[in-house]
């Protein structure tokens, strides 16, 4: 019987490290990610999952190892051009164009990927926004506000999703959303890494934990306990 190699990883992360300022945020990370899989980051404040996340979207170069996408390192610039086209990228800072409609705001990135924005009106119904969508996006909540990020994200529909706290702000049903899109994402092969202090359920998903990288202070909740 011949034998088979092991499929390559769509992403490997080898050995990585990241300086801030002269300090090492992030030290000797490893990982190999398929189609298909989660990763969930998790780590005190100041732990380096954002700077992570930073690295696999490819805005910081790691000072020392390297991430591969197909087996070519996503920094080189050739590579870089395609393996940003892969990424979805959600984080705190949330892009909402306050003036256009919900609708306008997930049609706008549709148009931009040169698509014909029939994704959105959909996407925004599965977050349950759809009696919002021709609502100026300055009235939404915070939590509203979350679910139209994560409506972006589907009618995107790019295969390697960066998520951090994608969770922060949304009620429960929200998270429930969230952990659908999540496991929808993945049925068609798509890779989803995300960085959370909240539980999500993600089934089968690799942990990984960053340590804290300084010993913990004695602050005024430990003092007045
Ligand atoms: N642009 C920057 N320049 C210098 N240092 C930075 C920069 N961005 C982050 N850092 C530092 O890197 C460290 C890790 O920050 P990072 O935002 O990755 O942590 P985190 O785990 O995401 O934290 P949190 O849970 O608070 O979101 C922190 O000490 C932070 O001060």
């Amino acid at each position: 019987m011949p034998i088979r190699k092991p499929p390559f990883p769509r992403i490997l992360v080898n050995n990585v490290s990241c300086m801030r300022n002269a300090q090492t945020v992030i030290r000797n990370i490893n990982a190999s990610v398929h189609d298909g899989s989660a990763l969930v980051l998790t780590g005190s404040n100041g732990s380096g999952k954002t700077t992570f996340l930073r690295m696999l979207a490819g805005f910081s170069r790691p000072s020392a190892g390297e991430i591969l996408w197909n087996g070519h390192d996503i920094t080189s610039a050739g590579v870089f051009q395609q393996y940003k086209l892969q990424l979805n990228w959600l984080s705190l800072k949330d892009a909402i164009k306050d003036k256009l409609t919900v609708l306008e705001n997930v049609q706008w990135f549709e148009l931009l990927e040169g698509k014909d924005g029939k994704k959105s009106l959909p996407a925004i119904e599965l977050m349950g926004l759809g009696r919002l969508a021709n609502d100026k996006a300055r009235m939404l909540s915070m939590g509203q506000r979350k679910r139209l990020q994560l409506a972006r994200l589907l009618a995107i529909d790019r295969p390697i999703w960066l998520l951090d706290e994608p969770s922060v702000a949304l009620d429960a049903e929200g998270v429930h959303l969230l952990e659908y899109i999540i496991a929808e994402h993945r049925k068609k092969g798509g890779i989803v890494f995300v960085a959370t202090h909240l539980p999500i359920e993600i089934e089968d998903a690799m942990n990984l934990r960053l340590p804290q990288r300084f010993p913990r202070r004695k602050t005024f909740v430990d003092l007045v306990h």
